[in-house]
Parts: structure tokens; sequence; C-alpha cells
């Protein structure tokens, strides 16, 4: 029962217990985090950790008046529950549902979207500035992790902060993990075990050598002595902040209530940049996620009881396995292969090939501009850099990509997992942009595989290509498709007719392709023949095949998961008019709006790119009637508990 979490009726209430009374609060909210990311699935690890900080910062600082500004926002469970959401969290991440993030429409507690890291210095600085233009007293808190602090963004936000010297607090919750063990030379840095064994080694060492030192060695050990303490304060992570000009507070104890109270009271009286370094546990309090919070990060559903993850859809490999495991093959045949991540190793696939070939592979934190510009200089020198990212994050490094890829005719592959609708992250984490941010650079060829084994085919391309080359695949299982065999390239630009018609032809692209050819099965039925091609690469585009089953058919239909702005209905559309061809086109897509957030069959659904929306739209724009199609577009209601 969770007695405290169900009568808390504002945040003030939380300056009224006792710290007895929060700890015992900390249980039923980590209990209620458990409970419902085990049936919706979640953040549960990040989450978890925060819980203790949660409560504190909403003990201190008077929210919605002051504003707490998450960073990425994956561990904001404990704050949704302090604000007001506890009857609807059980709708968690579905369809209607409350989101995995903050969300300023959801709440006044959310004063900044988000699900993208690295933001939270930025906005808070913004919002501090805006604070004393309007001359505001409230304060303005960002809360980020060590991971989230790798960014270069989150160091552009510490530069201006410092200079322009505005009241702000940044926490930085420190676990030592992203998603993976955190990485890099700052991790190091802020690392409590290497500030200490550091100090500990110098400080022996001067002891032996002063000890060995026959005249003067026992007067300068004992100045040494006191000059430890000033040593040990150069040796901690305040001397970073400091640097940047924020007054810096820590470690702190995250789980100790009395401790994280207390600074975090100190520090909203002080004025100017305050840093307050807070040391975590991710996972903390749930055993499972403690010991293995990589799993727990973001997690499916699974057994509370056990930690065991329930068993998905089964029957067919991931286009992510299939990807990790092709790499992995190149990279046994062609000593040139590295891959690169921006701190997402599990998340894409790359696992297996970083252990097995640790000097080629390369985590970089989350600094996807950093990513793809490193690939540029890899690739300068004679190797073949992979960088294994999600659509979504590439997004971040737009310029790199054009103009230390693509101006220097590079040879990178840009892997681009979570193509298309990605589910319960939502609209901060759909790839339905890549086709529209990629497709107008010169020089870059861009494949679509429609299963996992044209994913195979793809890779192969690439390697053989000379020059930068993009692939997306999507979120989760593939289609079943043979994978025997090494895959072999493909001509660069050639499409494939996978089905005959005579009344009018799809062009479907990735996913899609699988839907177009289920639709046209449909509407066969109903006496209109439509041939479906693969153009297999979105650039360059098959002229031939595809001009040549337009004037043939003079009706075009395209189906993509993308953007309709900018994306293949567009290039397929300017194909047309740059050859003077005017068939009837029907352009199917995502709408220009950001797509919410829900099972990915609900959003396909939703946004009718299933095969019964897309035998809708097309039953539409031809005047047949609407019968019936198999699975016909209903989309669930939205979650409630
Ligand atoms: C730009 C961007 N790249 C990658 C991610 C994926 N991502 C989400 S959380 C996370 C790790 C964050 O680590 P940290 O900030 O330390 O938070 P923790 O989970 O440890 O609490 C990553 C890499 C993201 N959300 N945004
Ligand atoms: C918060 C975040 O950005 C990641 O944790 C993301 O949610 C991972 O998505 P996948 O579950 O698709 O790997
Ligand atoms: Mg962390």
């Amino acid at each position: 029962m969770s007695e405290i979490l169900q009568n808390l009726t504002s945040t003030e209430d939380l300056r009224r217990l006792s710290l007895a009374e929060l700890r015992t609060l900390a249980d039923e909210i980590r209990d209620q985090i458990i409970q419902t990311v085990s049936a919706n699935g979640g953040h549960l690890a990040s989450s978890l950790g925060v819980v203790e900080l949660s409560i504190a910062l909403h003990r201190v600082f008077e929210s919605p008046r002051d504003k707490i500004v998450w960073d990425v926002g994956h561990q904001a469970y404990a704050h949704k529950l302090l604000t007001g959401r506890l009857a609807r969290f059980c709708t968690l991440r579905q369809f209607g549902g409350l989101s995995g993030f903050p969300k300023r429409e959801e709440s006044p507690h959310d004063c900044f979207d988000v699900g993208h890291s690295s933001t939270s210095i930025s906005a808070a600085l913004g919002m501090a500035a805006a604070r004393d233009v309007r001359g505001g007293r409230e304060k303005i808190v960002a809360v980020i992790g060590d991971g989230s602090l790798t960014s270069g963004l989150a160091f552009e936000g510490l530069n201006q902060a410092g200079h322009l010297d505005k009241d702000l607090i940044v926490v930085l919750n420190d676990n030592e993990m992203s998603i993976s063990p955190n990485v890099g030379a700052l991790s190091s840095f802020l690392s409590r075990k290497m500030t200490s064994d550091l100090f500990m080694r110098l400080k022996r060492e001067t002891e032996n050598l002063l000890n060995h030192m026959p005249r003067f060695g026992r007067d300068l050990l004992s100045l040494a002595k006191r000059a430890e303490d000033s040593l040990k304060g150069f040796l901690t992570p305040g001397m970073l902040f400091e640097g940047f000009g924020f007054d810096y507070v820590g470690p702190i104890d995250g789980h100790r209530f009395d401790e994280l109270i207390e600074a975090l009271q100190n520090v909203s009286k002080l004025q100017g940049p305050t840093l307050i370094h807070v040391a975590t546990r991710k996972g903390k309090g749930y055993a499972p996620a403690e010991e293995n919070p990589s799993l727990f990060h973001g997690i499916g559903p699974f057994d509370p009881e056990t930690g065991k993850v329930k068993a998905g859809k089964g029957g067919t490999r991931s286009y992510t396995a299939v990807f990790g495991e092709t790499l992995v093959e190149q990279a046994e045949q062609d000593p040139r292969v590295v891959a690169i991540t921006a701190a997402m190793l599990e998340g894409t696939g790359l696992g297996e090939f970083s252990r097995r070939f640790p000097e080629r592979f390369y985590d970089v934190g989350i600094a996807e501009q950093h990513a793809v510009t490193f690939a540029a200089g890899l690739a300068c020198h004679g190797l073949r850099p992979t960088v294994a990212v999600y659509s979504t994050f590439l997004q971040r490094a737009y310029d790199n990509v054009l103009h230390d890829v693509c101006l220097q005719n590079l040879p990178v592959a840009f892997a681009m997992d979570r193509g298309g609708l990605v589910g319960a992250d939502g609209p901060t984490h759909h790839g339905v942009f890549d086709y529209s941010y990629l497709r107008h650079i010169p020089n870059l060829v861009f494949m679509v595989p429609r299963d996992e084994a044209q994913l195979r085919r793809a890779m192969a391309t690439a390697l053989a290509f000379d020059g930068p080359f993009a692939y997306r695949y999507p979120r989760g299982n593939g289609t079943g498709a043979a994978l025997e065999g090494g895959a072999q390239p493909v001509p660069i630009g050639k499409g494939e007719l996978l089905r005959q018609g005579e009344d009018g032809v799809i062009f479907a692209i990735g996913v899609s392709v699988a839907e177009a050819l289920a639709a046209a099965q449909q509407l066969q039925t109903q006496g209109l023949s439509l041939a479906v091609v693969d153009p297999c690469f979105l650039k360059p585009l098959d002229r031939e095949l595809l001009l040549g089953e337009a004037i043939r058919t003079g009706l075009v239909i395209t189906v993509e998961e993308n953007a309709l702005q900018g994306g293949f209905g567009s290039a397929v559309l300017e194909l047309l008019a740059d050859a003077g061809v005017s068939p009837r086109v029907l352009r199917i897509g995502l709408p220009d709006r950001f797509v919410e957030q829900g099972s990915q069959d609900e959003l396909r659904a939703l946004c009718g790119l299933d095969a019964a929306g897309i035998v809708r739209s097309i039953q539409r724009f031809v005047g047949l009637p609407e019968a019936a199609a198999a699975g016909d577009g209903a989309v669930g209601s939205p979650a409630i508990c």
C-alpha cells in the first residue's frame, strides 16, 4: 500500500514529512515504478537511482515556480509520481498514456520537453537568463547524468553559464554509468575511485621520497602533510567545474536524505552558477537492476519477482542482431573495418564486435557530432568506419555528415538503426526524418533494406563503395528472410519489381514494402491490379525502373515510413517532374506533425502505414468502395488505468 504517496496532495506536503517518512515514501515510489515498468517496459534503473534525489529536490525547491530541468528525462518517473501523476502512472509509455519523458503539455512541473540528452544546462541557462530579464526570483535547477555530461552540448552550456554568471544550479547525478559503463577521460576524472587512488599513490610516493632524503626529509614531510588538504582539493572533480566558473559542492551521497537535503538547502541560498555533485547507484533498491544496470536501463516487460525479462514477439531475429553479426563477419575479412558508437553499444548491437575487436571499436560517449567527424578522420587515413547510430540521434550530427564526410566524399558507412516509428519512446525517438535530412546531400548513397537479408546486402554494398553510404533499418524483428551465405554487394541504385500489375504501381521502400505487397494483394480482390516496386535505394533512385512503371501504368502510389515532407515520395515527384512525366500520384507517409507514442503496430495503424491503411488510402484515391480490409485500421483506444 502506497500510503504516503497516495495521500500526497502536492509537493508542499513533502516539507512536513519526517526523514523516516521520506524513506518510506522512497520505498513506495520504488515499488510503484517497479510494478509499472515490469508491466509496460521503460527506463527502470535510471529512475530507481534518483528516487531520493527527486524527493529531496521537490522538498527543497518549489516546483512549478522553481524549475527542475531533467536531462534526457528517462529518469523522471519519481518526479512524475511526486507531481500528481500517480493515478495515471499505469499508462506510462502506452498509446494515449503518460509519456516516458517530461512533457510540458503533461504537467506544469515538466518545464522542458526532452528525450535526447545533454540539453538541460543550456535550457536551464536560457530560463535563468529569461528570469533575470523579467526580474523573477525563481530557482532554476538542471539535473544531468554523468553520461549526458560527456556531450559537447553540455560543455557549451557550462561554458556560457560560467561566463554569464547567472544564478543557476546544476545537479550532476553521477552513477558512473551511461547505458553501459560511462567512458572517456571525463568519466575517469569524475570517478571517486580514480581521484582517491591517484591521491593515495601521490601521497605514498611523496612520503617515500622524503623519508629517503637524509637531511631535510623529515621537515619537508611535515610540510607536505600540511599541504595534504589542499592537494586533495586540487584532485577532486571540483577543479574542473570551478575552472568553468561554478561553485562546486560534493560529492554528496545521493541516497541519504539528511546529506542531500542539507546540501540542496545550502546551495539554494547561493548566488551564481553552482554545481552539486551527487553520487547515486543506478538501479538502487532493486537487486536485478543494481546487478545489471545496463539491461535494466531500458527494458521490456519483466517478472518483478525474479527480474526475468518476458519473452517478446518470438520467431525472427532483430535487425540490430543481424547488423552486429554481419559487421563482425566484415571485420574478420577486412582489417580496415572499424566500428563507432555514441554510447549505444548494446542498442546498436555492437557488443560482440567490441569484444572481438577491442582495438577497432570506439565508444565515444554521447557525442554524435564527434562520432561522425572522428569517423571522417579514420576514413581519411585508409580505414572503413561504420558509425552505428539511431536515426533520431544522427539528427544531432547533420553538419558533420555533410561537411566532414560527404563534402570530402569519404567512405564512411552510416548504419542507422531505429529508422521509422520506434514505439513507446514516442516523438523524441521516432527515426522518421532521415530520408529528408540526408537525401539532398551530394555524394551520399542511401539504401533502405526491406528485410534483414537485404540489410546484409546493404552492408556489403557499403563496404565495397568508395564514398559515404547510409542505410536505415527499423527497431524490432526482421521478416524472417533467409540469411544463408555471405552477403554480396548489389549494383548501386538498382531497384526490384516485386509484383506485376496493370492498373498502377506502388513504389514502397524499407519496412513499407511488406505492407504494400499485402495491400496490393487485398486490392486485387476488388479488381485493382497493382504492381509493386522496391527501389532499394532512396538515393540514387532507379530512374529507368520507376519512370518506366509510372509511364506504363499512369498511376503511382508511394509508401514510406518517413515524414512526407522531403521524403521518398517527394524524391519520386522530383524524378517525375524532371522527366516531364505526369501520372496520378498518391503519397502515403507520415503527416506534418509529430507522431505520438504507442506500440509500433498501433502507430502504423494510426498513420495508415499498415496494409489496411494503405488499402484504404488507395481505395479513396481511385474511388473504390472502402470494403473492409483485414485488420482494418482500428487503433486501440488510449490507455487508461
Ligand atoms: C543525443 C542522445 N544520444 C543518445 C541517447 C541515448 N541515451 C539515453 S540515456 C543515455 C545514457 C545517459 O547516461 P546518464 O546521463 O549518466 O544517465 P543515467 O541513465 O546513468 O541515469 C543514452 C546514451 C540520447 N537519449 N540522446
Ligand atoms: C532514453 C534513451 O534515449 C534510450 O534509452 C532509448 O530509449 C533506447 O531505445 P531502445 O529501447 O530502442 O534501445
Ligand atoms: Mg549515469
